[in-house]
């Protein structure tokens, strides 16, 4: 007997329409992802297990898709499985990640003295680190050259500043080293929250603050160089401020090194991989 096509399509419609409910559900908290694994497990012709675990994964709140593919490489699970046709270690170890809960997405902050290498150890979690995003911030400095708009920052006159603070479009912003202001837009690093992904930003010492007074569930992380006497170093190396400035950012960054207490860390930038490994492990995700 042969199936009669139309039916088939019909009941992969209603299969499909079923599988999506169970993914509502699992998002809307309404019924928890190791419930629905465990139901699979125990009803191998169910809707459950025939989730793919993916799409399981991916339904819980928070989750975001990078951190999905990570927990499922972690767990040893092909993306391409279904729930229910995971083998008994798989299993197992599904189990164990989906009964703890899963760490929320976060918003890290990376402050610390001028020079000390906050802009190259960011750049080496956006290398190494993808799952971890970063904020593009918006200055009123001009862009130096081989710095791209909309990628090292949003470069935007005095007026459109104005404009974003008088639309309360900043998280935090501030007048750095006596010149430009800087601010980070507000609504894009809330929508990268709501992924369920986590977001670094590299702001000031002044922003740090502003974020820790008005997100105390943020990670404020302080960079701190190995001595002062590499610190000048570095700032004498990069070559990027004529001696006036060194100075006027050595003045500032001496006051910069005494708020290290205000911090939930503090890394020590010896090695750069060393130090975005640190910061990477504080997030915990
Ligand atoms: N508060 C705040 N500081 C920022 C923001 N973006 C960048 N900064 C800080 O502004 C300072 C100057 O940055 P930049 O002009 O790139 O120069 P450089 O870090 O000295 O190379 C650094 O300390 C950055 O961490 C921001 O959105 N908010
Ligand atoms: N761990 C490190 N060891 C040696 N040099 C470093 C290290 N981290 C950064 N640097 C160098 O120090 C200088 C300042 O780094 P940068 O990232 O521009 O600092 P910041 O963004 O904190 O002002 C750059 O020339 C950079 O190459």
């Amino acid at each position: 007997m042969t199936l009669d096509p139309a039916l088939g399509a019909e009941a992969a419609l209603r299969a499909r329409r079923a599988r999506a409910e169970v993914k509502r559900a699992v998002h809307a908290r309404e019924r928890s992802a190791l419930h629905v694994a465990e139901h699979a497990w125990e009803h191998p012709d169910s809707v459950e297990a025939g989730l793919r675990v993916t799409e399981l994964v991916d339904a819980i709140p928070g989750i975001g898709r990078h951190r999905m593919e990570r927990v499922l490489e972690r767990l040893e699970i092909s993306p391409r499985k279904r729930v229910g046709g995971l083998g008994s270690r798989q299993r197992t170890r599904l189990r164990e990640w989906l009964d703890v809960d899963p760490a929320p997405a976060r918003l890290i902050v990376l402050a610390g003295p001028t020079a000390v290498g906050k802009g190259t150890v960011a750049q080496h979690v956006r290398d190494h680190y993808p799952w971890i995003r970063h904020s593009v911030s918006w200055t009123t400095r001009a862009p130096r050259p081989g710095e791209i708009d909309g990628v090292h920052y949003t470069f935007v006159s005095d007026a459109e500043f104005d404009e974003g603070l008088s639309e309360d479009a900043f998280l935090e912003w501030a007048k750095v080293h006596n010149s430009h202001r800087y601010g980070t837009p507000r609504a894009q690093v809330q929508s990268v929250l709501d992924t369920g992904d986590s977001v670094l930003l590299e702001i000031d010492l002044q922003g740090a603050r502003q974020i820790r007074d008005r997100m105390p569930e943020a990670l404020l992380v302080f960079l701190a160089p190995p001595s002062w006497e590499e610190l000048v170093r570095r700032l004498v190396g990069r070559g990027t401020e004529d001696e006036e400035e060194r100075s006027r950012r050595l003045a500032t960054a001496e006051v910069e090194l005494a708020s290290q207490d205000e911090f939930d860390a503090v890394v020590i930038n010896r090695d750069v991989a060393e130090a975005a490994a640190e910061v990477v492990a504080l997030i915990g995700r």
